[in-house]
């Protein structure tokens, strides 16, 4: 068979925790990684951010949604361009604004049509629609990049990674499988709630947007009960794949609102750790590490207490010489190649689509220039 030719792609991300958009260049054939390029950043402003978060929830259509796609757009436009000349076509994941696989479907805002236009290159984008129109969970897509990962670092044993943003998700992968929809190659799932609770908290508390390094959480005791009373929820008990809306764990907030704030902090910290664990039940193997990706990773009260649940060790991805940081971006621009050529971004085992599927919308810059007259 011909082999593949590896072009330089550059994938954007604008996660879950509102913070900014990342954005980074991967050289690959959409099966292998051939080397990592560049990476950028740009946060949104404090009014850009009140914008997207107005629109949290909504559909298209709906108001408040066309000013989010616009700053979304806007934002990756101007980062995008920075680094277009060094790439042949472009992943754009968009902001999530809502998440229903089951209901209503997956609403990421962003028109990459738009972005084809500014930045004069071919743009794939809307990932997750046609998978859940397929009946999949739309999410999450990032396993098929820890694939290409895991043959990257040379991994000839199973593991796990862990991405822990505002929502956590793991990937349980073989690197000695062919491809990561072939059978056994891997087992996907969001875990549960990660940063967004103590996020959530810190900023009801204390006016902050995060527990740095978890220091609060580290000089606090869990509760043990509304952890236990946490690890009940039905979520817990579906089979994988499945996944989460930011906000589908809305409640744990009032479980903690009679501990004091370090205690709160802890046990907010100890259900994300939990979580975890409990995913770490349906793995179809025990796995040789657990790779964390994500702002979590910096969470040292929240590795901690993954390290005492898990029976591996457990280590942010930089100990694999990968980036921690930017690796969602990255998996875009992997998934955008894989697009290109026609190649499944997902398949049963990570996101529960009947058969494995390849999302994805492409918009090209003369298109984009005739639609928009
Ligand atoms: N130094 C730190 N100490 C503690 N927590 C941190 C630190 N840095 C980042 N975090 C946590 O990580 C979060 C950001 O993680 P990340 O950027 O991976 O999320 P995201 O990509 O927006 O989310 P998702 O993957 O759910 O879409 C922050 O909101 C914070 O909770
Ligand atoms: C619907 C959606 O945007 N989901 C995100 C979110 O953030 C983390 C987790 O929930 C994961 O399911 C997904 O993102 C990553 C990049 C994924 O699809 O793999």
């Amino acid at each position: 068979m011909m082999k593949a030719k590896a072009v330089w792609a550059l994938g954007a991300m604008s996660g879950t925790s509102l913070d900014g958009v990342d954005a980074a260049l991967v050289k690959t054939d959409g099966e292998r990684i051939h080397a990592f390029g560049r990476t950028a950043y740009r946060s949104y402003s404090d009014t850009e951010r009140g914008v997207i978060r107005a629109a949290l929830g909504r559909w298209p259509g709906e108001a408040g949604v066309g000013e989010a796609a616009e700053v979304v757009e806007t934002a990756h436009a101007g980062l995008l361009s920075t680094l277009a000349g060094e790439t042949e076509v472009v992943g754009f994941h968009g902001q999530t604004l809502a998440h229903d696989p089951g209901g209503r479907g997956t609403h990421q805002a962003g028109d990459g049509a738009v972005l084809a236009e500014v930045l004069g290159l071919p743009v794939v984008w809307d990932f997750r629609s046609t998978d859940v129109e397929m009946g999949g969970q739309g999410a999450p897509l990032a396993p098929f990049f820890h694939f290409a990962c895991a043959k990257w670092i040379g991994a000839t044993q199973p593991l796990a990674f862990l991405n822990l943003g505002g929502v956590g998700n793991l990937t349980w992968l073989d690197p000695t499988a062919p491809a990561p929809d072939a059978p056994g190659a891997c087992l996907a799932f969001d875990t549960g709630p990660a940063n967004a609770p103590v996020n959530d908290l810190m900023q009801a508390r204390r006016g902050l947007a995060l527990d740095e390094g978890g220091a609060l959480a580290a000089g606090g005791k869990p509760d043990e009960a509304v952890v236990a009373r946490f690890l009940d929820h039905r979520y817990f008990r579906r089979m994988p794949p499945k996944s989460l809306d930011r906000n589908d764990f809305h409640g744990l907030l009032a479980a903690v609102e009679h501990l004091a704030d370090a205690d709160a902090a802890a046990t907010l910290t100890a259900a994300a750790a939990a979580a975890v664990a409990r995913g770490a039940e349906h793995f179809p193997a025990p796995v040789s590490r657990l790779l964390v990706t994500g702002g979590g990773r910096h969470n040292e009260t929240l590795m901690a207490m993954l390290a005492r649940l898990m029976d591996c060790p457990v280590e942010p991805v930089e100990a694999a010489g990968l980036d921690g940081d930017m690796l969602e971006a990255q998996a875009f621009a992997h998934l955008a190649v894989r697009v290109m050529r026609g190649l499944p971004t997902s398949c049963a085992t990570t996101t529960g689509v009947a058969a494995a599927v390849g999302g994805g919308r492409v918009s090209r810059p003369d298109a984009a220039a005739s639609a928009t007259g």
